[in-house]
Formats: structure tokens, C-alpha cells, sequence
């Protein structure tokens, strides 16, 4: 796990050997593309990107103005630096963390400028500038080329320029709906991990399982019932192209995002030949919502037909008044807010059971508390505060991303200290680095279970004191946000401003609940690497397996 050792050696696994023998497929098996072809064709354009980045002469001599041999070596180092970034891109920005004492730093990346800030000040006046200037949607347009992975989606750069109904859809409506979703979501990852794990192969009497594989499955089963109604949790097809679409959105926009904008609409027109999982998901989408707009028509015309309790009909429902989305542009928000509830959640719930087999002295208190209080939790979706700080510390440790708040500059900013951002510059978090000061965590490279708990709730486990690990100052909620935990982004923007994380929090209270419960787990290989690296992103390795036992 991460937490082990110093940040220098952390991130040195390779992209390559995760990716290798992986395929990405349609649901149906068919034009299968093999990952090590697509592992080999970017590893193509990172070299040609990196040459024509890096080597072109009429770049060096736009930027540097003269050709001058030092200028030409500084300039060499500055490219060769920037494309550090992409394989060790957690170490670079925990480096510059480390040696800027809280001031801005900034980190040349191959296509981006990226100025961290740290400071709550400062992160705070990243939160007030208007979205007309820095932009979250800029940022997501450009991290996941949505016009490639989801079906020819652009949201606008601008926040709010067409409405921004999913807002209050998942903020007021889907937290609303939590207490009815939560108990049948037990009963959900119940049933499919149970037939998930009779899937997995049985080496001398022990299931050996993927873990970060099947957790996508089943957060795919767990979502596509929270949020999109029966018939298309039902529907098997759906689902499984719903499932590669996330891996397709991944590695579609990282190949899209490095090629060189000439060579865009060639790799777009290859990628509509081969990966389409995003247009099967469209399609299978479009007739729900045309249905359900269709009753909505119905209902205002007087018909008495029932509203339905799930995402397509809130999103509809909270969608701009004055000029309604259409059913594509509904399509196409589900497919954005499809793609991040799955593959954070699958992530931050893999990261939870690798923690739980290497901190197996965690298991007895959690299964306790389980035990007396697990039924509570799914009558109201609330309680479980040691399962709470353990989610907490694993994300802490072992977080989904090491930066977070990206903001694109639509135009350039100069922040009150006169850090300068230009045009497509992006202000970001450096997250991982934050979670990792001692200044904000007691031993912060330990791993402490409960070191978020309450002390009164504490004194009354029989966890002796001398197991209760480093404690914070302050007791938290997995979802709270604060300076010091940025998993959720900051401020007005931050994780749906509340349900995505009060979804995501409960969500993962249920699988990590359900699995303690049930089973005993170890990893197959306790000394094997679980997460690759590739620019600030810590993916789980989609090899390390786990032995899950009753
Ligand atoms: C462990 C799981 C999750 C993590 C770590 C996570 C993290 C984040 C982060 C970092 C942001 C950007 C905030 C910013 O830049 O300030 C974000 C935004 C968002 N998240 Fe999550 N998220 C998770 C789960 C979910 C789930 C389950 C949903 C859906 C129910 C969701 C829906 C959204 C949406 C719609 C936004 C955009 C917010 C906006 O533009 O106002 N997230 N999330």
C-alpha cells in the first residue's frame, strides 16, 4: 500500500504490464481490441507527441526566441521534465509540495500548465472566482474528451450555460430518496457479490478474485439500481456496455487528450470503429427518456401517470424550464454522471479492501459494530462511525486522485499574491500531498483506522488504547469536507455539494459492510503492488487478486 514507504519510491510501477492481455470489448465479445495493441499505439503517440513537443524546432524557437545551445538543453529539460509528470505524476507533485512551504508551485505537464495551490486562503479564493474565469466544466472537457467517449457530448465550458439541473436532481432529490435506496441496496450487493464471487476462478479450493474488476461490476449493479429504475438494472446487456464505457471513457480520453489536435478526428473516426460501448449506452438510454419525457407532456396535459423515483426522472424534472433539454441532452448527462459515480466508487472501494487485508486487525471492531448496528444503517443510511473513519483513512491514503478542484482558466487570472494563471492554465489541489502533512495528520504516512472517530464512541469499543492508533484533533464524517480532506473538491463545486458524497459514502458503507460480514479476506500476494500510476490519477491494478473466504 502507498502509506508504507517515503513518496520516493512510491510510484514507480508501469502503466504497461497493468494494461497488458486486457481487453476492452463490446458487451457482446465482438470486435475485441486486444489492451496491449492499445497499451502499444499510445505508447506510439506519447513518443511522437513527446518528439514533436519536445524537439520541434520552430516550437523551441517560438518559445525561447533564440536557439541558443543552453536554451535548447533548458528547453529539452523542461519537456523531458513535463512528460515526468505523466508516468510519475504523484511524486512530481508531491516534490514540488514539499520543497514550496505553502506557496503556489507550478508543474509543466505535456499539454497543460498546472499552478497547485495548498493554502486555505488560497484554495478559498479559488472557490470565489466566477466559473466564467475558472472552470470545472473547461477542466472535465478536457481531462475526458467527451466528444470522443460519450457519444459526441461538449458541455459547455461555462457552468450554468444551459442549466445545471443535475444539481438539485442528486442534491435534493437523491438524497431524499437515500433512506429508500439504502436498505434494498444491501440486499442488491448481497445477492451479486455473492454471484460474482461463484464466478471468479477456484484455485485449490479458494475463489480467487480481481478485486477492482469485479468491484466495477458490482458498482455497476449497485448504481444502475440506485439511479436508473428496474428495467435497465434488469437489463444485462445495458449493463455490461455500461461497464466498459467506463474503462472506454479512461483510456479513450487519455489517448484522445495527448495526440496532436490534427490527428484528432482520424483517432475520433477510429475509435467510433471500435469502441462504441458509449453509443450502445446511448441508445440504450435514449427510448427510457424519450418514454419518460413523453409522460411528462402527458402529466402536464392532465393524464394521471405516476412519477418515477430514479435519476433519468429527477434529471428531467430539475432540467431548465425556459429552453428544455432535449432527451439526448438528458442522455448525455446521465452518461457523465454514469462514468464518475462508477469508476470513483469502484476505486475508492477497491483501495478499502486491499486496506482491509493489510490491516486485518481492523476486521474484529468493524464486524462488531456490524453486527449490533448494520440493520440501524440501512433503516437510515446513517451511522457506522468506525466503518465511517475507516473509509475515510483508506481514501486518505489511498485516494482516487493525488489532485483535485481543477479549475481551466477561460481567461487569465492573477491570484491575490500575484500568482499568475494564463489562458488554459489550470489552479488545482495537490490532495494526496495535503492528506499526507504532518501538520494536518499525527503520523500522517500511518495507517489509522479510526483515527477520525469520535473518542467518546471510542471509549466505548473494547479496542484497547494502545490499538487505537494516531488520533485527529477533531472527529469527522467520511463526508465532511474540509481544508485538510479534499477527496470531494471544493467548495460550491465539490462532489454534488453533498448527495454524490452522502450517496457515495453510504454506497460504500453497504459493500464494505456487506463483504466484512460475510467473509474473510486476504490478498493472494500480501508483497505485490495493488494501484499503477499515470499523471496524478492512482488506479487499483486490475491484477491484484484477493481470496475471499466464508
Ligand atoms: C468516492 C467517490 C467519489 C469521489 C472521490 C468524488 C469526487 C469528486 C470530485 C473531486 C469532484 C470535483 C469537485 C471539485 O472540483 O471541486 C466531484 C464532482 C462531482 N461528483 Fe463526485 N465523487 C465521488 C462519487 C460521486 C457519486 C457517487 C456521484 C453521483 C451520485 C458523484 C457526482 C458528482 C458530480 C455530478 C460532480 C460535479 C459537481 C459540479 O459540477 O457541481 N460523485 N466528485
Amino acid at each position: 500500500a502507498p502509506v508504507a514507504s517515503s513518496h520516493k519510491t512510491l510510484f514507480s510501477s508501469s502503466v504497461w504490464t497493468e494494461l497488458d492481455g486486457i481487453s476492452i470489448d463490446d458487451s457482446e465479445g465482438k470486435n475485441r481490441f486486444p489492451m496491449y495493441w492499445y497499451g502499444a499505439a499510445v505508447t506510439s503517440c506519447v513518443l511522437c507527441l513527446a518528439l514533436a513537443t519536445g524537439l520541434s524546432p520552430r516550437r523551441r524557437e517560438n518559445e525561447s526566441g533564440k536557439r541558443s545551445r543552453s536554451g535548447i538543453a533548458a528547453y529539452l529539460r523542461k519537456h523531458l521534465k513535463s512528460w515526468e509528470y505523466m508516468i510519475s505524476g504523484p511524486d512530481v507533485i508531491q516534490t514540488g509540495y514539499d520543497k514550496s512551504n505553502g506557496k503556489p508551485y507550478e508543474v509543466v505537464t505535456p499539454d497543460t500548465r498546472l499552478v497547485f495551490v495548498s493554502s486555505p486562503e488560497q484554495i478559498d479564493e479559488l472557490n470565489k472566482v466566477p466559473d466564467s474565469i475558472l472552470s470545472l466544466q473547461a477542466a472535465a472537457n478536457k481531462m475526458l474528451q467527451p466528444r470522443y467517449t460519450m457519444h459526441g457530448f461538449s458541455w459547455f465550458d461555462q457552468r450554468g450555460t444551459e442549466g445545471i439541473g443535475f444539481e438539485r436532481a442528486l442534491r435534493t432529490l437523491l438524497t431524499n430518496h437515500l433512506p429508500f435506496i439504502i436498505p434494498e441496496l444491501g440486499r442488491v450487493v448481497r445477492i451479486h457479490f455473492s454471484e460474482l464471487q461463484q464466478q471468479q476462478p477456484l484455485v485449490n479450493g479458494e475463489r480467487q478474485t480481481r478485486v477492482y474488476p469485479m468491484m466495477k461490476k458490482l458498482v455497476v449493479l449497485a448504481n444502475a439500481y440506485s439511479f436508473l429504475g428496474d428495467e435497465l438494472y434488469k437489463n444485462e446487456a445495458f449493463r455490461a456496455a455500461a461497464l466498459t464505457f467506463v474503462d472506454q471513457t479512461i483510456y479513450g480520453a487519455e489517448f484522445m487528450r495527448i495526440l496532436p489536435n490534427a490527428l484528432k478526428p482520424i483517432a475520433g473516426a477510429i475509435m467510433e470503429r471500435y469502441f462504441h460501448c458509449d453509443q450502445k449506452v446511448f441508445d440504450a438510454l435514449l427510448p427510457h427518456v424519450e418514454q419518460r419525457l413523453q409522460e411528462r407532456d402527458m402529466r402536464k396535459k392532465g393524464s394521471d401517470i405516476p412519477v418515477r423515483n430514479d435519476c433519468i426522472e429527477w434529471i428531467i424534472e430539475t432540467s431548465p424550464k425556459k429552453n428544455p433539454w432535449s432527451a439526448q441532452r438528458v442522455v448525455w448527462e446521465i452518461l457523465a454522471i454514469w462514468f464518475g459515480s462508477v469508476h470513483s466508487l469502484s476505486i475508492t472501494a477497491s483501495n478499502a479492501i486491499f486496506n482491509l487485508c493489510q490491516h486485518p486487525e481492523y476486521v474484529a471492531p468493524l464486524r462488531a459494530e456490524l453486527d449490533s448496528d448494520y440493520a440501524d444503517f440501512l433503516g437510515t443510511g446513517d451511522g457506522l462511525p468506525l466503518l465511517d473513519s475507516f473509509l475515510k483513512e483508506s481514501a486518505r491514503l489511498s485516494p482516487v486522485e493525488t489532485m483535485s478542484t481543477r479549475r481551466a482558466a477561460l481567461k487569465p487570472y492573477t491570484f491575490s499574491d500575484g500568482t499568475q494563471l494564463g489562458e488554459g492554465d489550470w489552479a488545482v489541489t495537490p490532495v494526496f500531498a495535503i492528506m499526507r502533512d504532518s501538520r494536518h495528520y499525527p503520523n500522517p504516512l500511518e495507517f489509522s483506522g479510526f483515527r477520525f472517530v469520535d473518542p467518546a464512541i471510542l471509549e466505548k469499543t473494547f479496542i484497547p488504547l494502545d490499538a487505537q492508533g494516531s488520533m485527529q484533533p477533531e472527529p469527522s464524517n467520511f463526508d465532511t469536507l474540509d481544508h485538510t480532506y479534499k477527496i470531494w473538491g471544493t467548495g460550491r463545486m465539490a462532489c454534488m455539494n453533498s448527495p454524490g458524497r452522502v450517496y457515495a459514502s453510504a454506497a460504500l458503507k453497504v459493500i464494505i459492510g456487506e463483504i466484512i460480514i460475510k467473509y474473510k479476506c486476504k490478498l493472494l500476494d500480501p508483497e505485490a503492488r495493488t494501484y499503477m500510476t499515470w499523471r496524478s490519477t492512482m488506479l487499483p491494478k486490475s491484477s491484484t487478486t484477493v481470496v475471499f473466504s466464508t
